[in-house]
C-alpha cells in the first residue's frame, strides 16, 4: 500500500496512543491531530514524540459535549454542564491544557473544521472522541461529508445503538466517496473481528459470549474519558447521569466497588455489528467484563465464545483468548489502525458506505 497520511480525533487516553502504535506500523504518516481546544498539523509528518512528550501528564479528558462541533449551536449550554467539563485537563500542568502544550499545535476554535478543511490531503480519519452524546460522532460525520471529504473515518465507538445512526448514512458516505469502519477498537473490534472469525466452523450460531478484562492502574490517569463512559453502564447509572459526575464522585464511585468494577449485559455493539454482518442475532451476543483501576494485572482474561453447530451436526464452542499481557492501549489501538489500513485499501478500491469490524473478515 502506498504511504497513508491519517488525522486523529482526540488526543485523550485512546488518541495519543493511536498516534504512538501508529508509529510501529509501516506506511503511516499522521499529519494532524486535535482535541477540544487546538490542533496540531504537518502535512511532512508530525513529530509525534514531540507532541506525546509535551501533552503527557497534560491530557484533556472529562465529558466532552461535541459543543465545539459547531454544528448545533443551540448545544453551547451543554459546554458547561455538571461543572466537569471546567476540570476536564485532569492531569493538566503549566497553562495549556492538552494537545495546545505541544510546539506544534496552536489554539482553535474549531479544531475538526480545520481538520476538515485540508481533508483532500488526509487519507484517513480516526475519531477518538467520546460518546456522551449518541449522534455526536455521526454528526461529526456529517461534517466531513458536508466539507467535501472523500476518505476514509473510523470510529472506536462502543454504544450499539450509534451503528443506526450511521447505517442512516450510508448513501450520503457513498456519494461522498467515504468508507466508515465503525466500533473498531477492541470491544467492539479487535472481539468483534475475532467472533466472525471464530464463527466460521458453524454453519448456526447459538451465541457469543464476550468476556474482557483490562488492568488499569498505571493507565488510570489517562483513560478517565473511557472510566467515566464504563460507568455509565453501571446498573445505577446512565449516560446521562455518568457525563455529569464530578472528578470527585467519579472516584467515590471506584472506591465504592475497592477499585474493581465489574459489568454484565454492556450495551456493546459487538452484537449489532455480528447480525449486520450476518454471524447471528444481536440478541444471542452478550459483553461483559471487568475493569480494575488500581492493579495493572487484568483481572481476568479477555475471552471471545463462540458456540454453534457444525455442517456435519456437531455443537462445539470456539474460543480466542487475549493474552493478559496485552494492553487494553494495544488492543484498542492496534486493530484501530489496522481496520484504518484495511479501509484505505476498500477506498482506494472505490468502496465507500458503512462497514463494521466483521464484515472485513471471512463471511459465511
Ligand atoms: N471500542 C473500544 O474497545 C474502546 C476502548 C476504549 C475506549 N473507547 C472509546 O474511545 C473514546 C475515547 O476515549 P478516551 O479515553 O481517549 O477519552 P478522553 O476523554 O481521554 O479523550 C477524548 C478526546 O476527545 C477530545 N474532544 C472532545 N470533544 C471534542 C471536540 N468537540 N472537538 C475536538 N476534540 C474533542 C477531547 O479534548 C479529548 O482529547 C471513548 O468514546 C471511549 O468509549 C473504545
Amino acid at each position: 500500500m502506498n504511504d497513508t497520511t491519517f488525522a486523529v480525533l482526540g488526543t485523550g487516553g485512546i488518541g495519543r496512543r493511536t498516534l504512538e502504535v501508529s508509529q510501529h506500523k509501516d506506511g503511516l504518516t499522521p499529519v494532524a491531530a486535535c482535541d477540544r481546544h487546538g490542533v496540531a498539523m504537518d502535512f511532512d509528518g508530525l513529530d509525534v514524540d514531540e507532541l506525546l512528550e509535551a501533552t503527557e501528564g497534560n491530557i484533556d479528558s472529562g465529558p466532552g459535549t461535541g459543543e465545539s462541533d459547531g454544528a448545533d449551536a443551540s448545544r453551547d449550554d451543554l459546554e458547561t454542564d455538571g461543572g466537569a467539563v471546567a476540570s476536564s485537563g485532569v492531569k493538566q500542568h503549566g497553562e495549556n491544557a492538552g494537545v495546545v502544550a505541544s510546539a506544534q499545535a496552536r489554539p482553535s476554535e474549531d479544531p475538526i473544521q480545520e481538520i476538515i478543511d485540508r481533508g483532500d490531503a488526509i487519507d484517513a480519519v480516526l475519531l477518538a472522541l467520546p460518546n456522551y452524546e449518541h449522534d455526536f460522532i455521526p454528526r461529526v460525520a456529517d461534517r466531513f461529508v458536508a466539507g467535501g471529504y472523500a476518505g476514509v473515518l473510523v470510529d472506536v465507538l462502543k454504544r450499539s445503538r450509534v451503528i443506526g445512526m450511521l447505517d442512516e448514512r450510508t448513501g450520503a458516505f457513498e456519494d461522498a466517496g467515504i468508507t466508515f469502519v465503525c466500533g473498531a477498537g477492541a470491544t467492539p473490534g479487535f472481539l468483534t473481528g475475532a467472533a466472525a472469525l471464530a464463527a466460521q466452523s458453524f454453519v448456526e450460531v447459538e451465541s457469543v459470549d464476550i468476556w474482557w478484562g483490562v488492568g488499569l492502574k498505571s493507565g488510570y490517569e489517562d483513560n478517565r474519558g473511557t472510566v467515566r463512559e464504563d460507568i455509565a453502564h453501571l446498573p445505577e447509572y446512565d449516560i446521562d447521569t455518568a457525563r455529569t459526575l464530578s472528578e470527585d464522585e467519579i472516584e467515590a464511585v471506584i472506591d465504592e466497588h475497592d477499585g474493581v468494577l465489574e459489568f454484565d449485559d454492556m450495551e456493546h455493539a459487538d452484537d449489532v455489528l455480528l447480525e449486520r454482518a450476518g454471524i447471528c442475532d444481536a440478541e444471542d451476543v452478550t459483553v461483559g467484563g471487568i475493569l480494575d483501576v488500581e492493579r495493572d494485572e487484568k483481572p481476568t482474561t479477555t475471552t471471545v465464545s463462540v458456540t454453534g453447530t457444525t455442517f456435519d451436526g456437531e455443537t462445539g464452542t470456539n474460543t480466542f483468548e487475549l493474552d493478559d499481557a496485552t494492553s487494553m492501549a494495544a488492543n484498542v489501538n492496534g486493530p484501530a489502525i489496522g481496520y484504518l489500513k484495511t479501509a484505505v485499501c476498500r477506498n482506494r478500491a472505490g468502496e465507500y458506505g458503512v462497514f463494521g469490524p466483521a464484515e472485513l473478515m471471512p463471511g459465511f
